[in-house]
């Protein structure tokens, strides 16, 4: 079996990979919340475990009608989506601005095929969405992401620089909206992210 490493954002999280994946089976490693301390501590575990793929497992929100609560998306590609700049004309990325990319692309994400899962672009925000107009404009922008989380892309750009595979896997806890308004399900993730973790284990054993 390849060597295997997990990041999670929060301690819940990486308690419901562990669930799955015993200490001889993965690495399960805390990232941190948000991009900066995940791309800084996926930098140090990758580089104390050197592992064959990376992983980073966790909780998002869906945008409506994307995605339900309890859904789980595997990220095609995990996206920095407010990292830029405001102009006249509208947001501009990473790549528009000329900086590298804003976009990660997945090619470990095709090893996720056939589970019961989304198969779609994740966002990565520094700020998570809490209002309509907020939630419309990354809807826009993003017509094809099924959600935002806060960790993914950090991972994915140190994965990158290491040359290490990564693939974003997220289950669904809340739908995207105006904060004071939304219901969060936080146990039914958790239950969904196991049990898709537990079906790619299966089929990669
Ligand atoms: O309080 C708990 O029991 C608990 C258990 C597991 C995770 C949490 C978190 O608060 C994790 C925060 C984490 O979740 C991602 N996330 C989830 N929904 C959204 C969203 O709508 N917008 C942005 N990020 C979201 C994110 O990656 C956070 O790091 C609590």
């Amino acid at each position: 079996m390849k060597s295997i490493l997990i990041v999670t954002a929060v301690e819940k999280e990486r308690e419901a990979v562990r669930r799955v994946f015993a200490e001889s089976e993965a690495a399960v490693e805390l990232c941190g919340f948000g991009p900066a301390e995940s791309a800084a501590r996926t930098m140090k575990a990758a580089l104390t475990h050197k592992p064959d793929v990376i992983i980073n497992a966790g909780i998002a929100g869906a945008f409506p009608g994307r995605a339900v609560i309890g859904d789980v998306i595997v990220g095609t590609h995990s996206i920095f989506a407010d990292l830029g700049a405001e102009s006249e004309a509208g947001f501009l990325s990473t790549d528009e601005l000329g900086f590298g990319t804003s976009a990660f692309s997945s090619e470990a994400a095709a090893q996720f095929a056939e589970l019961q899962a989304h198969y779609l672009p994740i966002l990565t925000v520094s700020t998570a969405a809490g209002t309509e107009s907020r939630v419309s404009e990354l809807m826009v922008r993003y017509p094809e992401a099924g959600g935002e989380a806060m960790e993914g892309a950090g991972a994915a750009h140190a994965a990158l620089i290491c040359g290490i595979p990564f693939v974003e896997i997220r289950a669904v806890s809340n739908i995207t909206g105006p904060r004071s308004l939304q219901k969060w399900d936080i146990e039914q993730a958790l239950k969904q992210l196991s049990l898709v973790l537990q079906q790619w284990k299966e089929r990669v054993e």
